[in-house]
């Protein structure tokens, strides 16, 4: 377990996988923190060098007063990496971590040399979609709308209270704090990268849960379209999470992905 501060916020990171291999971010989505990649991570650390780290407000980074932008959290990853001394990484960003992935490829290009982009887009939701969700949490809490987000999340299947992996993901959701879920909102609210996004220019795999209802497949094959040459896979029997739902596939096409784009193949 490790803490930094860094852009005026205490990050949560950690570091694992094999020294000198090339080195692979993973950027988290709204109301998780880094365990998600976990099933995903296990299948990939023995080739490469791995960074996790919690967004602001999430896990056990520190909670900063909301409002947050997405340039708040573009730059808390741009300087854990300085702090880390890492440049050329690949970027595994899910959702509004893969719009910091994305972000962070338009504003600090000499960091990021691959992107893998899951369930996300250059855009996500509408105002009002995410008004109604900021006000709904500052005033009631994120328990009360948990429902809805679990439905978006998770496929049927998944979510049966006989799953252990259901409970203790819900309680992952529940745990976050009101600033970073709230904060993060508006992030997402204002954030709009569909100019910006069409002129990045570098191996980009995008990847969906056919399930997804945050970010469905059309949504996520549209964002593949603004990126010249980037791939785009679904995975089968997987919701806005697939690193949880369905790990293997999910490790299989990352893995795929960067044997095929790595500098000597
Ligand atoms: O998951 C994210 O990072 C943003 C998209 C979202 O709001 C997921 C959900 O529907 O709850």
């Amino acid at each position: 377990m490790r803490f930094v501060r860094v852009n005026g916020v205490v990050i949560h990171h950690e570091v694992r996988g094999t020294v000198g291999k090339p080195v692979l971010v993973f950027s988290n989505s709204l109301g998780t923190d880094f365990r998600i990649w976990d099933g995903v991570v296990a299948r990939l650390e023995a080739d490469y060098r791995i960074v996790l780290y919690d967004k602001r407000g999430h896990g056990l980074s520190e909670a900063t007063p909301q409002p947050y932008a997405l340039a708040d959290h573009v730059d808390d990853l741009a300087a854990l990496l300085d702090h880390l001394d890492i440049t050329g990484a690949t970027i595994i960003g899910l959702s509004v971590g893969g719009m910091i992935a994305q972000g962070l490829a338009t504003w600090h290009p000499h960091r990021v040399s691959r992107l893998v982009l899951c369930d996300t887009a250059h855009k996500i939701g509408t105002d009002d979609l995410w008004n109604n969700r900021i006000e709904a949490v500052n005033t009631k809490g994120i328990a009360a709308i948990s429902d809805g987000i679990l439905e978006r999340w998770f496929t049927p299947a998944f979510r049966s209270p006989d799953n252990a992996d259901f409970i203790g993901y819900t309680a992952m959701l529940t745990r976050t704090t009101v600033d970073g879920y709230a904060g993060t909102g508006f992030a997402l609210r204002d954030a709009d990268l569909t100019e910006t996004t069409a002129t990045l220019k570098l191996p980009t795999l995008c990847i969906v849960g056919d399930h997804d209802g945050s970010t469905p497949p059309d949504l996520v094959r549209t964002l593949a379209g603004l990126i010249e040459g980037a791939r785009f896979e679904i995975v089968k029997d997987a919701g806005h999470l697939p690193c949880i739902e369905q790990p293997e596939k999910t490790a299989a096409l990352i893995a795929d992905f960067l044997r095929s784009t790595a500098p000597d193949a």
